[in-house]
């Protein structure tokens, strides 16, 4: 595990603002972090990508210690607890998952998921996606079907930022043609539909929880609404702080963050560092 010294855990003024509170109020804190990217190293196959063993230990650490832990994740619900081995991860017996960017959800406590049925649209889309690879000579890409969404990942291509970029725009007007987005991450762009996003998933946790703390972690793209919220919920009296799973991929959440760690294993070390704290051991 990286180890994180009490300095590093937050950078900024803001950051070290709602460590203090966490420290002081730890009931009243949420923890929540992305899946793929920040507690699972990526890897080449989306169906291999388990998370980061010492990641999500950690993350229990904080499950025994804070009000709220939770994953909010692109991947359907079902997929991100299968792949974090979330059901047997001591002190996340009350975590929350919110898979497909907030629309489906898993509570540890009940073992129950809500999977609201999927859009018809999507069948269509699949349907149409083979005459689109052909047609643009691709090979290599993998399709991903999460029931109400198809990622199509460049990430085995031979060239994946070629591929990504020569997918990018026929991709946004298949989608469109059908009444869908596009969510763009690394080497992937997911068909999906709108009106959903890890912003609004993360701001309606807070406000069922009654959250004061709010630390949100991520990698990608698809986490910027969640960065975004984060912040916006400072001006309303909250606090929060944004680590940053940094990578070679992407770094769009740089400038949003109050620490940045080196991939899952730096969110083990993060979430180490703030247990040893509420449990009083030095950092
Ligand atoms: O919101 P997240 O939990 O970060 O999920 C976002 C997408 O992540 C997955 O793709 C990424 O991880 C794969 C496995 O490591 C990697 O092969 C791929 O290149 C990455 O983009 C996932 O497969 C998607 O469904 C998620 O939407």
């Amino acid at each position: 595990m990286t180890e994180t010294s009490a300095a590093e855990l937050a950078r900024t003024d803001e950051g070290r603002a709602c460590l203090e509170a966490l420290l002081a109020d730890p009931a009243t804190a949420l923890v929540a972090f992305d899946f793929d990217g920040t507690l699972s190293p990526i890897v080449a196959d989306p169906a291999s990508a388990v998370a980061d063993p010492e990641a999500v230990a950690a993350l229990g650490r904080l499950g025994h210690l804070v009000g709220t832990v939770a994953v909010i994740t692109g991947r359907p619900a079902r997929t991100a607890v299968e792949l974090g081995g979330l059901d047997r991860v001591a002190g996340l017996e009350g975590m929350v998952v919110l898979g497909q960017y907030g629309i489906e959800r898993w509570d540890a406590e009940t073992g129950e998921f809500r999977i609201p049925p999927p859009p018809a649209e999507i069948d269509d889309v699949e349907a149409a996606l083979p005459a689109l690879l052909a047609e643009l000579g691709l090979t290599g890409v993998q399709l991903e079907h999460k029931q109400r969404a198809i990622g199509l990942h460049t990430r085995r291509c031979a060239d994946p930022a070629g591929a990504f970029r020569t997918l990018a725009e026929p991709v946004r007007q298949l989608a469109e043609q059908h009444g869908l987005g596009v969510e763009p991450g690394r080497n992937v762009l997911e068909i999906r539909p709108p009106g959903v996003d890890k912003g609004d998933a993360l701001r309606a946790l807070v406000e069922e929880r009654g959250s004061r703390s709010v630390v949100f972690g991520g990698d990608d793209l698809g986490d910027l609404p969640a960065f975004h919220t984060a912040r916006a919920l400072r001006e309303e009296g909250l606090t929060s702080l944004l680590v940053v799973s940094a990578s070679a991929e992407e770094d769009a959440l740089v400038q949003l963050a109050d620490v940045v760690v080196d991939g899952p294993p730096g969110v083990a070390g993060w979430c180490s560092a703030v247990a040893d704290l509420l449990e009083g051991r030095p950092a």
